[in-house]
């Protein structure tokens, strides 16, 4: 027989927030009742002195900063769409993503999504998406030419390494704009967990970006969809965010192609499969701020003239849908075009296709498990390119000496110096050692970061080196040591060196004697 269960009776919280608040307040109007004579008088004045400074200085600051804050000069009469690129590991729903976005400002669907997607997004903005998928190549290269990223997390199973990788890439090429965007919450099924995980990841997201760094949350997909009020309301944010320009972005002219083209004859192609091929690419053209004001002058002296002898005159406008036909090419890019990856055109300044020694202050990063050797290959990222080379370690001893090291230092920087193209200092430098994809990518790839010190014609870095030998004849500022070299030869080399003994004696290793006794 079933027990007549009693209900429980409802009983007070006793812990927790809502507790918390509920006795401060209850607290607060006993004060209140008490002391009422003591009020403030004077409404809406500070009471304390130091608060008051506090909040003045606040928004001193904040104006400050709102004026120092670089503005894009948007000369062009259409300015070129902004680029947002969805990152996120795989399955986080980057896809379903893009196309509720691309259905919420276009009323369109698309069934199939293959590189970038321009859309127009109000009357003075074009916007392109695209999707970055989790090779290092393309996570490289997008970070460097993005405007916005929404950074997607998977709640149900929290912040994950490529997410960091991500936020390591942009940290050293300049950091654009983030908006972190959570999907995946329709899995925890408790409402009260959910509110947890949301605070906990909230806290993550802000520790990593800024604090108060806008986060969205996709709270349910129903038929394949995210919910529509919801895409309302990041689309709403993505169409009035403002952008800060990047130093090498406004430096550095690119556009970045949505469309390749082999333009090689037929005949030509078939004559030789592996012959060089002429492609096109076409993107919106990018103006960047120096030539920006160049074209502020030719536009207002050229203006009275008809758009096509203009466009002679000065060439193609910035924001315009440009086409460019680039011979010569390999024939494996057209081999191995795949439309993920993004094409970026960039250029050079003036005396950046030279080479030269580059020294580079460089840290591994701390979540790397392999430690870098001198002279081991490494590929480095640094401005527009990515590039195999030959890296030698060393510190600064208190003398200004560089002293090599066979490894690079845990948790600290040191030096790193090798052949590369001339790059202006302070520009980011990033080490990968492998851009291979398929081994081990549950490792932290971002081996070291670092910025560019110096160039340098040639470089000096100085070799400590242990030898033993026996003294067998001592005089009073003279020794003769045997056994130290192996041939005449080396011991030359070594004519002049500076030497010191584990004892502490120092000296110069002088000349060998042509036939020791
Ligand atoms: N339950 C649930 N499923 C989701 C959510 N977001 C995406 N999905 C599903 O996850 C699957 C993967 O979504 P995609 O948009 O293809 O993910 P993706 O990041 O583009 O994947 P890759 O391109 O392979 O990296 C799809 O079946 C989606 O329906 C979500 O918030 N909740």
């Amino acid at each position: 027989m079933m027990e007549a269960t009693k209900q429980k009776s409802h009983k007070k919280r006793q812990a927790g927030t809502k507790a918390i608040k509920k006795k401060k307040r209850d607290k607060k109007g006993k004060e209140n009742e008490e002391a009422e004579d003591q009020r403030n008088p004077k409404a809406f004045t500070y009471r304390s002195a130091i608060r008051a400074a506090r909040s003045k200085r606040r928004t001193l600051d904040i104006n400050e900063k709102r004026n120092r804050l670089p503005q894009v000069d948007r000369t062009p009469v259409e300015p070129p769409p902004v680029l947002i690129a969805v990152v996120g590991p795989p399955k986080v729903g980057k896809t379903t993503l893009i196309n509720g976005l691309v259905k919420h400002f276009t009323h369109h669907t698309v069934s199939k999504n293959q590189g970038p997607v321009t859309l127009v997004s109000g009357k003075k903005r074009r916007i392109t998406f695209i999707e970055c998928n989790n090779d290092i190549n393309t996570m490289i290269d997008i970070a460097k030419v993005v405007d916005l990223v929404l950074l997607l997390v998977d709640a149900s199973f929290g912040f994950e390494m490529e997410t960091f990788e991500f936020l390591n890439i942009l940290q050293t090429h300049g950091f654009p704009r983030v908006m972190g965007v959570l999907t995946h919450l329709d899995m925890m099924k408790k409402n009260k967990n959910l509110r947890r995980l949301k605070k906990k990841l909230k806290q993550r997201f802000w520790t990593e970006i800024y604090q108060g760094a806008k986060l969205f949350y996709l709270s349910n997909i129903r038929h394949g969809q995210y919910m529509k009020n919801e895409l309302h309301n990041l689309g709403r944010f993505i169409s009035v965010t403002k952008f800060k320009p990047l130093d090498w972005q406004s430096s550095h002219p690119y556009l970045i192609a949505d469309r390749m083209e082999d333009l090689t004859s037929p005949d030509s192609i078939k004559e030789d499969p592996l012959c060089n091929r002429t492609i096109s690419v076409t993107y919106y053209d990018e103006m960047k701020e120096i030539m920006a004001e160049r074209a502020k002058r030719n536009r207002q002296e050229f203006e009275s003239l008809p758009p096509e002898q203009r466009q002679d005159y000065i060439g193609v406008q910035p924001g315009a849908y440009v086409r460019l036909e680039i011979p010569n090419i390999p024939c494996e890019f057209v081999q191995h075009f795949d439309p993920s990856y993004p094409i970026i055109v960039g250029s050079l300044l003036p005396g950046e296709e030279k080479l030269g020694y580059v020294r580079v202050r460089m840290k591994r990063h701390r979540w790397y498990k392999k430690i870098l050797k001198s002279h081991d290959p490494l590929i480095v990222s640094m401005g527009w390119r990515r590039f195999q080379t030959l890296c030698v370690y060393s510190v600064e001893d208190h003398n200004g000496r560089r002293r090599m090291l066979k490894y690079t230092p845990e948790h600290i920087h040191c030096m790193a110096s090798f052949y590369g193209p001339v790059t202006t200092p302070n520009t980011g430098v990033l080490a990968i050692q492998s851009v291979n994809n398929n081994i081990n990518t549950s490792d932290f790839r971002v081996a070291a970061t670092g910025l560019v010190l110096e160039m340098e014609k040639s470089t000096s870095i100085v070799k400590k080196l242990k030898l033993t030998g026996v003294p067998y004849k001592i005089f009073k500022n003279t020794a003769f040591i045997k056994g130290m070299f192996n041939t005449p030869l080396e011991c030359a080399k070594f004519q002049g060196a500076l030497i010191r003994t584990v004892s502490g004696i120092r000296g110069q290793v002088k000349k060998n004697l042509s036939s020791p006794e």
